[in-house]
Parts: C-alpha cells; sequence; structure tokens
C-alpha cells in the first residue's frame, strides 16, 4: 500500500493532519464508521470542507460541538488573550481565501478542578456543559469505539504521549491530567480521526518532516505559556521528534498534532527516491505570516529498473578442415533453429595450423538441439559447453516516421534509469540502398529527423 509522508514544515495540529489524510484519499466510510460508534457522538457533528489556503485548494476538518458543549480549542481569541480579531470558532464555518472567518461572539467564564485555576477569557457567555475527562475516561471511550485493533493502538498511544506530556508540564501524576483543551471532544474527535484514517491507508511506514514551530506566547486555561508549548517539548523530547524553527510568531504545532507524529511512529523523511500516489493538503484554523498548512504525501518507493539475469549456455567447438561455405550454413542453421549467438572466430589449432572456433549461445533448454546441429553441420568430432548467467537491458522498439520513411527504433533502459536509442540498422540500411543514399548519410539524416521531433534519447 505504499507509505505515508507528512509534511510538517508549516506546523501540525489534529484538525490539520485529518483533514490531509481525507484529501490524500483516506477512507472516509470508516472514519463515519467509527465516529458514529462513540460513546460521546451524539455531543458532536464534523464539518468537511474545501478551503483556500495561499491561493491553494485545501481540506477543512471541523468538529462542530452541539450545543450545551464547550471545547477549549481552536478559538485565537482564546489562544491570545484578545477579544478582537480573529477567532478560530467551529461553528461559523465560513471559508475565505487564506482564513476562516470570525465568530461573532465574546465571552469569558471561569471555573476550578483539580490543581487548576482555570480563568478562561473565551467562549460564549452563555452558561454551558464542560466536561473534563482523564485518560482512564478517554481510553473507555476509545475502547468502545468501532475501528480495527491498529487504529485503536494509535489513539491510545497519542493520548497516552498527551498524558504523559501534559503531566510532566504540570507536575503531576499522569492519572490525575485532567485533559482540558486535549481531553474536549474536539481532541477525542481529532484523535480518533486521524487514527483512522492512517490505518485505513495501510501504510507500510510512515514518515515525517521535523515539526516546524513559530515563536512568541499563547493564551491557554493555565495562563500565557511560550511556544513552542510545554507539551509539544515535552513530545519532542521524549519521542525523539525532530524539530525545527519558522521565523513565526505563533504556534504551528500543537500538543495533539506532536502526539499524533509520535503515535504514527513516524520516522524521518525518506531516504530513497519515491514516486508520489497521492497528496493531500490540510488545512489549519489559525492564521499566522505563514499558511498553516500540512501535506501527506502516499509514496511508493521509485521502482529501480530491474537487471533482467537469466542462465545460459555456451557452447564451442573446433573445426580446421571445414569449406567456408559449409561453415557459413552451420551458423546460419543454429540460428534459424534457435540459437542466440552463432560466430566463428579464428583461431590457431594444436599443429599450428590456422582453424576457426564456432561459439554458439542458447538457453539451456536447447542444448540438446544444437549438439546436435553443431555434430551435423560441421566437421567437429568435440563439442565443449558451459552453463553461463547473463544480463539483458530492458528494451523496447517504436516506429518513427521521417521523411525518407518509416524507421523502427530500439530503445534500452540502462542500469541507471537513462535510456539509449537507435534507428534499427536494417531499416536505415533499406533506406540508404531504395534512396541511393550512403549508408552514413542516411542515418545522420534520420537520427536528426527522429530528434527533431520528441526523443531526446537518441
Ligand atoms: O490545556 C492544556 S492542559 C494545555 C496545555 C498545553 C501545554 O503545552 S501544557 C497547551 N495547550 C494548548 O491548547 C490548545 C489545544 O491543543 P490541541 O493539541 O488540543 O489542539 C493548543 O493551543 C495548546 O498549545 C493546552
Ligand atoms: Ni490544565
Amino acid at each position: 500500500m505504499g507509505s505515508l509522508y507528512i509534511d510538517c514544515s508549516l506546523g501540525v495540529s489534529g484538525d490539520m493532519l485529518v483533514a490531509a489524510l481525507l484529501d490524500a484519499g483516506a477512507d472516509s466510510a470508516a472514519l463515519d464508521r467509527a465516529l458514529s460508534s462513540l460513546s460521546v457522538a451524539d455531543e458532536f457533528e464534523i464539518a468537511i470542507s474545501t478551503v483556500t489556503k495561499a491561493g491553494m485548494r485545501a481540506c477543512d476538518f471541523d468538529v462542530v460541538l452541539r450545543h450545551g458543549h464547550e471545547t477549549h480549542d481552536h478559538d485565537m481569541a482564546y489562544l491570545h488573550g484578545h477579544g478582537e480579531g480573529r477567532c478560530g470558532r467551529a461553528h461559523e464555518h465560513a471559508h475565505e481565501d487564506d482564513d476562516h472567518h470570525c465568530c461573532e461572539h465574546a465571552h469569558a467564564h471561569g471555573h476550578t478542578h483539580g490543581d487548576h485555576d482555570h480563568q478562561h477569557e473565551h467562549a460564549r457567555r452563555h452558561e454551558h456543559h464542560h466536561e473534563h475527562r482523564n485518560l482512564h475516561d478517554v481510553m473507555a471511550i476509545i475502547d468502545s469505539a468501532q475501528m480495527t485493533q491498529s487504529a485503536r493502538a494509535i489513539a491510545a498511544r497519542a493520548f497516552e504521549i498527551l498524558a504523559q506530556a501534559e503531566a510532566q508540564a504540570h507536575g503531576l501524576p499522569v492519572d490525575q491530567v485532567h485533559f482540558h483543551e486535549v481531553g474536549a471532544i474536539d481532541s477525542i474527535v481529532d484523535i480518533v480521526s486521524a487514527a483512522v484514517l492512517a490505518d485505513s491507508l495501510d501504510p507500510d511506514a510512515v514518515y515525517a518532516t521535523p515539526l516546524a514551530d513559530g515563536h512568541g506566547t499563547i493564551r491557554c486555561q493555565h495562563g500565557v505559556i511560550p511556544v513552542p508549548v510545554p507539551a509539544v517539548v515535552n513530545i519532542c523530547r521524549a519521542c525523539e521528534l525532530p524539530t525545527s524553527h519558522l521565523d513565526v510568531e505563533g504556534e504551528l504545532v500543537t500538543p495533539t498534532g506532536a502526539a499524533l507524529i509520535a503515535a504514527l511512529d513516524a520516522r524521518r523523511a525518506p531516504d530513497f527516491p519515491y514516486t508520489i500516489l497521492a497528496t493531500g493538503m490540510g488545512a489549519g484554523k489559525r492564521g499566522y505570516s505563514v499558511p498553516s498548512l500540512v501535506r501527506v504525501h502516499r509514496i511508493e518507493r521509485a521502482r529501480e529498473p530491474q537487471p533482467h539475469v537469466d542462465g545460459v549456455i555456451e557452447l564451442e567447438c573446433d573445426v580446421d578442415d571445414q569449406p567456408a561455405e559449409g561453415m557459413a550454413h552451420a551458423a546460419q542453421a543454429l540460428l534459424r533453429d534457435g540459437a542466440l549467438e552463432a560466430h566463428w572466430l579464428p583461431v590457431f589449432g594444436k599443429k599450428g595450423r590456422p582453424a576457426y572456433q564456432l561459439q554458439v549461445i542458447a538457453a539451456p533448454q536447447d542444448a540438446e538441439r544444437m549438439r546436435r546441429l553443431l555434430f551435423l553441420e560441421t566437421t567437429t568430432i568435440g563439442v565443449r559447453w558451459t552453463m553461463m548467467d547473463r544480463e539483458v537491458l530492458e528494451r523496447s522498439e517504436r516506429v518513427e516516421q521521417t521523411s525518407l520513411g518509416p524507421v523502427r527504433v530500439k530503445t534500452v533502459v540502462l542500469p541507471d534509469g537513462e535510456h539509449r536509442s537507435k534507428p534499427e540498422y536494417e531499416d536505415v540500411a533499406r533506406i540508404s540502398s531504395r534512396e541511393g543514399i550512403a549508408f552514413p548519410d542516411a542515418l545522420v539524416q534520420i537520427t536528426a529527423e527522429i530528434r527533431a521531433g520528441r526523443n531526446t534519447d537518441l
């Protein structure tokens, strides 16, 4: 099924990765089955649409919370701690060039639970239901969902990685980490979706570029935190994910995005030539000085020309007493009867006599017939043979039209993949005698005409 190559050179988040996987042709029916089987399925809907980012078409994946449920994520005002300007709401989904529209509501709420004091400058001013789940709760949701065991393992691993990173950032034991943004419905949906979609492509391996993040600060429910955010730093360190820095103010890599790349066991960029079978663009919700885009390439190792090696038999015999006509006839008879090669070589025989050696190359299964012919058609009284390996280049033939008439062109594929072609000798010779043009001149004219057409391999 090939491999996946995830391009995180403009950052990565959960929803961006889901969108890119969908756009690359992952199984949306498997996604629907998994999401509708979640025990929290009545709390959200998903919206998949096409948006434009930096003039490029991309897919957008949005988790739309049903009335009464709240999320902390994807809200620019919340992230940056200012009410004006953009916010990355889920429910009002206007897709305009380079950005998503802003929601109209500005609101604030605060709540306390566990060890955290969450003063959110965030969300609507109305009352809402606000769930916080710990790792155990999230695992129960994933366990009861309809998906393959391999997809389930990816989703579970992503949450374990997130939990470890959060625990470390907040100085809490893992079982006491209460997921906030990361335990909200949209995080569960993003992680389950990315796991199911990536798994549906059944990749042999997953590769990813270094995770490029910006700099500065963002506001989360804990207050203002530096970018890359602590959870991302912890994930990259614990999972040894290569990272890089883009000179952009803002958060390009989210904890969910980093945890998914780690859970997919992504290796460094492929170090072999590959062909791209399909590609997907996933759009982010945030607007920075660079477009937030994730690309997923479905790749396959580029096919290198395979050497065609087979076994042949070489037979030889010496003659020093055969008339020349008979020798020529013998070689012709062998070729007519299936010999791959038959040629005479001048040699000096035992008694210093000038003699000839007939060398015949044939398929091993033709050996007996060739031996018989050698004894019948030459004056030899002994035949020797050796089994040999041979490599032949892949070849093809086409017909090119020239002002001198049609000419067959034979092309071989060299070991480095380059092509080498030449006009067929017999056709050039036929044209040369028919037109009364010397063979070298006919060859030059025919070659020039074919090159002037479309062929550069001549
Ligand atoms: O709310 C918590 S616990 C939280 C912790 C951190 C740390 O780095 S610690 C970061 N964030 C920010 O929340 C949003 C949502 O992230 P997703 O991974 O769910 O998309 C993101 O901006 C995080 O940096 C939240
Ligand atoms: Ni917290």
